[in-house]
């Protein structure tokens, strides 16, 4: 599926009853099978962008639109930074909530938890409850879930940055290997420009007050592999340019933080 973000803006009121323009003129594509990733500061709108995209708000002007599905209402695998997995239900139950929500059949319902379960590295943990997995893991199973409902699109919203380095670094191939076996769109959003440059084919560079586009960068490198030694120049190069377009930014985010 294609999507297409056109003339988006946001405007809030904050609790001063002032407005704040958070996002102007946002403008881009995320073309199938594409990861676009969503980089910059504190405060530039990215979480809000996704939120909009995910149809949980909606925008001040502007659209949001999807190609090449007939449902009105496209599906929307969405992970989050925290996972809210219900601590009441093992992992097996927490993957297929969508599908129950959706009135899909028992067994299908199995053959799916049981398909995703895997995919993500989950199988032997089913029975598990959430409170009973290391954060990765939990990230796994929020994984699963978003996809276990067969999604049109993903957004992940800093899906990994609550997690360790080195378990952030595996979930990122991971990731990655998902991707290569479901071929989905996503939209990721990320503060780490390691990040951005080792999964997104596109990374777009929001500037903040207002949130507006200030560069759209893509990123020439294969998919899988590109943090090899072959690739290391090119990959720096990358997230020297990224930082440079970030660094004046996110000093002043320091300053307000
Ligand atoms: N519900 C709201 N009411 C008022 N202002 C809001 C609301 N949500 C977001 N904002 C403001 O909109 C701007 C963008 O916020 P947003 O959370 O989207 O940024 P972000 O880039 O995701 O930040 P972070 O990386 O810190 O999560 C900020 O100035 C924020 O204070």
């Amino acid at each position: 599926m294609r999507i297409v973000v056109e003339n988006v803006d946001k405007k809030f009121v904050d609790n001063n009853k002032r407005e704040v323009t958070a996002l102007e003129n946002i403008n881009f594509t995320i073309n199938e099978e594409e990861i676009v990733v969503l980089v910059g500061p504190s405060g530039c709108g990215k979480s809000t962008l996704l939120n909009i995209v995910g149809g949980l708000l909606s925008p001040t002007n502007g659209q949001v639109y999807f190609e090449g599905t007939n449902d009105i209402e496209p599906n929307l695998g969405i992970v989050f930074q925290e996972i809210a997995l219900f601590p009441w239900r093992t992992v097996f139950e927490n993957v297929i909530y969508g599908l129950e929500e959706r009135g899909v059949p028992k067994k299908e319902r199995e053959e799916k938890g049981k398909y995703y379960i895997d995919m993500v590295g989950l199988t032997g943990f089913e029975n598990a409850y959430p409170k009973q997995l290391s954060g990765g893991m939990k990230q796994r199973a929020g994984i699963a879930r978003a996809l276990c409902i067969e999604p049109h699109l993903l957004l992940m919203d800093e899906p990994f940055s609550a997690l360790d380095a080195q378990t952030r670094t595996i979930m990122q191939e991971e990731l990655l290997t998902i991707w290569n076996r479901t071929r989905l769109s996503t939209l990721y959003v990320t503060h780490n420009i390691q990040e951005a440059v080792y999964l997104g084919d596109r990374v777009i560079v929001l500037s903040r007050h207002p949130g507006k586009i200030k560069s759209i960068i893509n990123i020439d490198l294969p998919k899988i592999g590109r943090d090899s030694e072959q690739y290391r120049d090119q990959f720096e190069k990358y997230a020297d340019e990224i930082w440079g377009l970030i660094r004046h930014d996110a000093q002043e985010a320091l300053k307000e933080a």
